[in-house]
């Protein structure tokens, strides 16, 4: 998988609200209302990533998530990372409790 260089990515990122290019990866937290929303949306996104074949690295505390997203065989951002950012948003803008 190619990695994508950091005008490419910046340029995708500018219809990806939330997300943010930050060492080297795609990063983004998103809020809920409370851990069931939380983990609601990470059930939603695992189902995704199986799909995919590419998994966050995420971090849960309470109604908070925070993802980070790279293609570990590139060590890089590629088209992957972008698609799943996508979806990761996509699925919280479901949850219409998150805040
Ligand atoms: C063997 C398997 O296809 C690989 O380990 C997949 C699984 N999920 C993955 N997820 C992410 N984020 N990056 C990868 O390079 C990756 N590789």
């Amino acid at each position: 998988m190619k990695a994508l260089t950091d005008s490419e990515i910046r340029a995708a990122l500018t219809d990806l609200h939330g997300w943010r290019y930050e060492g080297g990866r795609l990063r983004a937290e998103f809020r809920f209302s409370d851990f069931a929303q939380a983990f609601g949306f990470m059930a939603h996104c695992a189902i995704h990533a199986e799909h995919l074949d590419h998994h966050p690295d995420w971090r849960n505390v309470y109604n908070r998530v925070e993802v980070e997203l790279y293609t570990h065989d590139a060590d890089s951002v590629t088209s992957r990372d972008l698609h799943l950012a996508r979806l990761m948003s996509e699925a919280a803008a479901l949850s219409l409790v998150h805040t």
